[in-house]
């Protein structure tokens, strides 16, 4: 029996990690996650077979280095899970690294690689250095296994140049790396695949408007199944706002925030340089700035809490209207279908119902009773209104770590 493959989903407010058996489609042996770093305690979610388990953490576990080591140790030591006990049940461990810079494939970590992706880590200080412990981790604690790393930035490799381009100084740019790279394209590639699959459609003929609302949310225009551009840029901060993120702003405002704003911050450490002003865009903006809470569940509400609550709601669903109608525009109207996913555009109806509503004259409606029953138990749940003439509205459920694992029984079988 060949040995299983371990996932690892570090996203900016959970960490997930799945096993799944070495076989094509890879089936899952177990998932168990923890969420909600950003509003404490965090909650650890494990499933098993037909056993759920859900409990409250304490407040020690607060980054996405600790959560994993408590999901690892969680695991091994189940009785019930015989088949990932230790490292020797393990073919290979999939990460999710965002940022992958001019990566455009998964790549195994050696010692050289690692090392290049040390150089990255200041492009996403705040993705990239907890998935670069997590690799460190796995190396010390599980060397035997074969670590290979997935990059949200590869999907979007194949953006036209003028996409891409910052119109500054070329030189510096270039020296620098500074353009714009996209993330979140692992979620991007499964969804791909799943819709054109619902829709019977070769992927290269696939044109899609696909939402990735989570606690970080952005935006790509697929057209013919390739990335032509997306709402994330140098950096995860670029775009929409998110649950700590300030999503775009006039970069003026930087200077002129605080006298403060481009030194290091508190939390930057040997490896990881970090300024207040990155701090502050990045983890203490976005609905938390607004509201308090970085949980959605509380704003997208009929009757929400405060004032603040529904301004919040109305800013999300304002910056991802100008998306749409941007790459509606892009894709010449040619687009099979508008696709919701991620933590919140998969369980939030209101915010479906709402884009939806103020994207009637694109043609496109949806049945309300399916709206408000959500994805269900299905990978894609369409929730178009029968008869429309737009573009259909579907519901995706993204799964990067089956993306991953998905690429490995395939590739290295
Ligand atoms: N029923 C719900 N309605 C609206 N938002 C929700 C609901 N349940 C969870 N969320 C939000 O989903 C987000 C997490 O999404 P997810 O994609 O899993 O996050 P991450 O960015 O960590 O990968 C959180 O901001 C959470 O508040
Ligand atoms: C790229 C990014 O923002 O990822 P996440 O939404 O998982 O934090
Ligand atoms: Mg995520």
């Amino acid at each position: 029996m060949p040995k299983s493959i371990m996932a690892v989903n570090a996203g900016s407010s959970s960490v997930k990690v799945t096993f799944y058996t070495f076989e094509n489609p890879p089936r899952t042996i177990a998932d168990a996650q923890v969420s909600g770093f950003t509003a404490p305690p965090p909650t650890f979610k494990y499933q098993r077979g037909d056993y759920q388990h859900k409990e409250e953490l304490e407040n020690t576990i607060n980054t996405p280095q600790d959560a994993f080591q408590f999901i690892l140790h969680r695991c091994f030591n189940d009785p019930e899970l015989s088949e990932v006990a230790s490292d020797d049940d393990l073919s290979y461990i999939c990460h999710r690294v965002v940022h992958g810079g001019d990566y455009t494939e998964a790549l195994e970590i050696n010692d050289d690689t690692l090392h290049h992706l040390e150089t990255l880590e200041d492009l996403a200080p705040l993705h990239n250095f907890s998935a670069l412990e997590i690799i460190r981790l796995c190396k010390n604690k599980l060397p035997s296994v074969k670590s290979i790393t997935f990059f949200d930035s590869s999907f979007h490799q194949t953006m036209p140049l003028h996409v891409k381009t910052y119109p500054i100084n070329q030189e510096i740019a270039k020296q620098n790396g500074l353009r714009k790279y996209g993330f979140h394209g692992i979620s991007y590639s499964f969804i791909l695949r799943s819709v054109a699959q619902y829709l019977n459609k070769p992927a290269e003929k696939t044109n899609l408007i696909v939402m990735h609302i989570g606690s970080g949310a952005s935006i790509c225009a697929i057209r013919e199944g390739k990335s032509i551009d997306t709402s994330m840029g140098l950096t995860p901060l670029a775009g929409l706002p998110g649950a700590t993120r300030s999503g775009d702003i006039d970069p003026s405002l930087v200077f002129h925030y605080t006298s403060d704003a481009g030194k290091l911050s508190p939390a930057s450490t040997k490896e990881m340089h970090i300024s207040q002003a990155e701090e502050i865009l990045n983890k203490q903006s976005g609905w938390k700035a607004l509201t308090g809470t970085t949980d959605f569940s509380k704003i997208a509400m009929e009757n929400p809490p405060s004032e603040s609550h529904k301004l919040a709601f109305d800013i999300l669903v304002d910056r991802i209207l100008g998306y749409i109608g941007n790459y509606y525009v892009k894709l010449g109207g040619e687009v099979d279908a508008l696709v919701f996913a991620g933590g919140i555009g998969e369980k939030s109806a209101l915010l479906r119902r709402t884009l939806i509503e103020k994207t009637g004259s694109l043609g496109v409606a949806i049945d309300s009773d399916a709206n408000d029953q959500g994805p269900e138990d299905k990978t894609v749940k369409d929730i178009t209104k029968g008869g429309g003439k737009g573009p259909r509205v579907l519901i995706c459920q993204t799964n990067e770590q089956f993306e991953m694992a998905y690429h490995i029984v395939t590739t290295r079988s």
